[in-house]
């Protein structure tokens, strides 16, 4: 596998954030599945790409190009692993951002093998020029390169050997039609139920030889967020846990205490999120109210409130997004342990003193 790339090798961050951080980097090669059956989950996607994988193997061809998407750390990059090695082909990673001139997208392109997989990573955050290029080497397998400026630039056409493209992105809707349209075949990956997070953590804490049973492994499923990624991390904070506090077994009560130390509640919650649910219950009622208020209220920025907590908790149906303001579900209530005060109706009949 060729490193093409400068993915974000992030700061540290939230212990249940989805983008990977450094330690993620450093330990995921070693927990990503290598082919399609030891993949958990997505059982459509998987079916579908099977059917497309093989097709293309009993033809001798290359795989049509794969459009992924879906949030981060759901195993884009680990199918795109899987797709290059049940091809038998070399993989390339790179990514959008990387990619901000033409040129830089022809210099990868013509230096691909023949049957090479190419995985783009944010693809939506390509440049338009380097996009443009890219709608005439996945059609036709060529590119024109500019050569030179202005009235005297002339295009030299270049032959590309035929290759396929995995394009991942988090934001589907983002792609101009033009670029979806070039691809054969397009997944949207969900996120995953706690049976299938219960088997992610049970495989990786096998992979990382930590010994856990089936219901330690159901409570670090149960607080992942739907998410792989977040669970192999909570899988190694609670392997840390247990390894100090505990005789290295990792059970449900290992699990649980190991994850309140963290402040990750029984369904995912973490600090800020649980901040924003409490202002908006204890502080306004349950809502509705208005976005910089609740922000003000929990003493963050308003694009935090809005970009980080809140699409979780409209997620898991806690809290709702109203023209008038954010407003408080039942189930926040009950699982904040508190009593809706007689009127929180879900906002219907409060005013909303605080504008949106
Ligand atoms: N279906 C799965 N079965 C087992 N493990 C998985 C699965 N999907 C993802 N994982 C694990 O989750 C981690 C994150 O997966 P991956 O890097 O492929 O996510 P991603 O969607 O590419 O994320 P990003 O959008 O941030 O690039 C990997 O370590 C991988 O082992």
């Amino acid at each position: 596998m060729n490193w093409d790339d400068t993915t974000d090798a992030t700061a540290p961050e939230r212990l249940v954030g989805a983008s990977a951080d450094r330690e993620d980097q450093a330990v995921e090669a070693a927990l990503r599945p290598k082919d399609l059956d030891e993949f958990i989950g997505q059982e459509k996607v998987r079916e579908q790409l099977d059917l497309v994988l093989r097709a293309a193997r009993a033809r001798g061809a290359t795989a049509d190009h794969v459009l992924l998407s879906g949030a981060p750390g759901l195993g884009k990059t680990t199918l795109s692993m899987i797709i290059a090695a049940e091809m038998g082909a070399p993989l390339r990673i790179t990514s959008g951002p990387a990619i901000q001139h033409a040129g830089d997208l022809a210099a990868i392109l013509s230096s691909l093998q023949e049957g090479e997989v190419l995985f783009l990573d944010e693809i939506h955050r390509m440049s338009r020029p380097a996009e443009e290029m890219l709608y005439m080497a996945m059609e036709d397998f060529r590119v024109d390169v500019i050569v030179g400026k202005g009235p005297g630039a002339t295009a030299i056409p270049l032959e590309l050997p035929p290759f396929t493209l995995v394009g991942a992105t988090t934001r589907a809707g983002l792609l101009p039609p033009p670029l979806r349209d070039r691809f054969g075949f397009t997944a949207h990956m969900e996120f995953y139920g706690p049976g299938e997070l219960q088997r992610v953590v049970h495989r990786s804490a096998h992979l990382l030889d930590v010994a856990i049973d089936p219901d330690g492994a159901a409570e670090i499923a149960g607080r992942s967020r739907g998410t792989p990624r977040i669970a192999n991390r909570l899988l190694r904070r609670v392997r840390d846990y247990a390894q100090v506090k505990a005789d290295g077994v990792i059970t449900r009560e290992v699990a649980g205490a190991a994850l309140s130390v963290y402040e990750v509640d029984a369904r995912g919650l973490d600090r800020l999120d649980r901040a924003v649910l409490q202002a908006l219950l204890k502080l306004f009622a349950g809502g509705p109210v208005g976005l910089s208020t609740l922000a003000v209220a929990v003493g963050e920025e308003r694009e935090t409130v809005e970009e980080v907590a809140e699409p979780f908790l409209v997620r898991e149906g806690l809290l709702a997004r109203t023209p008038r303001g954010r407003v408080a579900t039942p189930a926040a209530w009950a699982h904040l342990g508190l009593t809706a005060p007689a009127g929180a109706d879900g906002g219907k009949g409060q005013q909303d003193l605080f504008g949106a």
